[in-house]
């Protein structure tokens, strides 16, 4: 049986990548940080992977393991006898992820097997966030190892993973409610060596900005729903993207999203506006029932100057497109006030504290002086205006 070891053990991990590798046969060693999950998963010995609107492609995973990050000794083990290594942390927990590697490759070395790590994260420039700081706290003998053979690339994350209701969650805490969608594209630029089959995932030779043409399509759309649908009282994603309000919306954002990738990145004009569609009846799809609350946490994240609303915003103001709904956007995320979400409830504290320009300096990283500020700062009145916000102050 052919071994993986997968860096992170949520919902992409188990319910994406884990149910990938487990119809391509093989045997899974999971390594996390939170030690409940990890107890879990050695005592269950298998989990369930619900496909939404398709029972019949339902898989119960079995063959797993977990291991802590800091069981050092087990996890070199793991990897170096995995055929193949993936990471989904989320990408703020990447930096992490590469401490905590680094420091393992310097007590154990770095096993002369060739071997590919497959960063899977809604993260611009992926590979690289892990590689970077990995890389840089290595020894000159390992930097040599590692460039022979280790390599690091990134894939493109199109299926959802929802977030299930808190007592499906108690009940079945290791099972996952996927969207029936299986690709998962990689680039093969950055691998080291061939990797194994492995169902649905393919290695691209034309990757270019793909994971950045994907979060600024879908993940800059699911921003829209989302923090509109929260202001406008939405729990579900798709209630809010089908809603009459929203719809109209999207119209305009995936105008504004198309032109704006179409100049940035040199993508087919037809291309892009097929993939939006498709974004679009992702979100729209009834059977993905995901709280919206999920698709919106972590504003912090979200509102940082590589995420998916700043950045493309900022681009399309170079190109000399408007993005308006983009920076009505930007304003609504910066009252998203979840009490449940810890980053949600650091906005609002940073908001009240010290006040919207500072959010848009310091979190958003924005110029007192670039068109963007103070655009948002006009969309921030006008929301408040037309009372969006008035719950939420
Ligand atoms: N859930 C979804 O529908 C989708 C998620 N993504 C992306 O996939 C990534 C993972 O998302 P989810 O699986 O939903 O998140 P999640 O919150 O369910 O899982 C993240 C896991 O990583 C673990 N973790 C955190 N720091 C770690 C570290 N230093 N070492 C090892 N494990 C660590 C956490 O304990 C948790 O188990 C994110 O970048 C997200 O943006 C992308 C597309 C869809
Ligand atoms: O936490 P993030 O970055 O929004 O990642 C999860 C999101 O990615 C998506 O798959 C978008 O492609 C959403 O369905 C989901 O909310």
């Amino acid at each position: 049986m052919k071994k993986a070891i997968i860096f992170g053990c949520g919902k992409i991990a188990r319910g994406f990548v884990g149910q990938l590798l487990y119809l391509s046969d093989f045997a899974i060693t999971f390594v996390d940080v939170y030690q409940p999950i990890i107890d879990k998963v050695n005592t269950d010995k298998k989990y369930h992977v619900h496909v939404l609107g398709d029972a019949s492609l339902d898989s119960v995973i079995t063959g797993i393991s977990a291991l802590n990050f800091n069981e050092s000794q087990e996890v070199f083990d793991a990897f170096k006898e995995a055929d193949i290594a993936f990471v989904s942390v989320g990408g703020k927990n990447l930096i992490n992820v590469a401490n905590c590697l680094s420091s393992i490759f310097e007590l154990y070395g770095i096993p002369k097997i060739k071997k590919n790590i497959i960063v899977c994260e809604n993260w611009a420039d992926a590979a690289n966030t892990l590689k970077d700081p990995l890389y840089k706290n290595l020894s000159v003998e390992n930097k040599d190892l590692f460039n022979k053979y280790i390599g690091i690339t990134e894939g493109v994350l199109m299926r959802t993973a929802t977030q299930p209701d808190e007592k499906l969650a108690q009940k079945y805490p290791l099972d996952v409610w996927v969207q029936n969608y299986w690709y998962l594209p990689i680039d093969r630029s950055r691998l080291i060596t061939d990797i194994p089959e492995i169902q649905s995932i393919e290695a691209l030779d034309h990757f270019g900005n793909f994971l950045i043409q994907k979060m600024y399509t879908n993940n800059t759309s699911n921003a829209v729903i989302a923090y509109t649908g929260y202001l406008l009282g939405y729990e579900i994603l798709a209630e809010a993207a089908n809603s009459p309000e929203i719809s109209k919306i999207l119209d305009k954002t995936y105008k504004e999203i198309n032109q704006t990738l179409v100049a940035e990145l040199g993508v087919d004009p037809k291309d892009q506006e097929e993939f939006s569609k498709r974004a679009r009846k992702k979100y729209c799809d009834w059977t993905i029932v995901d709280k919206i609350t999920r698709h919106a946490k972590d504003p912090l994240r979200k509102l940082g100057p590589k995420d998916r609303l700043i950045a493309p915003s900022r681009m399309a103001l170079k190109h000399g497109i408007y993005p308006e709904t983009l920076i009505t956007t930007i304003a609504e995320a910066l009252f998203f006030d979840e009490p449940t979400d810890e980053s949600a409830m650091e906005l609002k504290k940073i908001r009240r504290e010290k006040g919207i320009e500072y959010v848009l300096k310091n979190v958003c990283k924005l110029d007192a002086d670039e068109v963007l500020y103070q655009e948002v700062l006009k969309a921030v009145e006008r929301i408040s205006n037309e009372g969006l916000v008035k719950n939420h102050v």
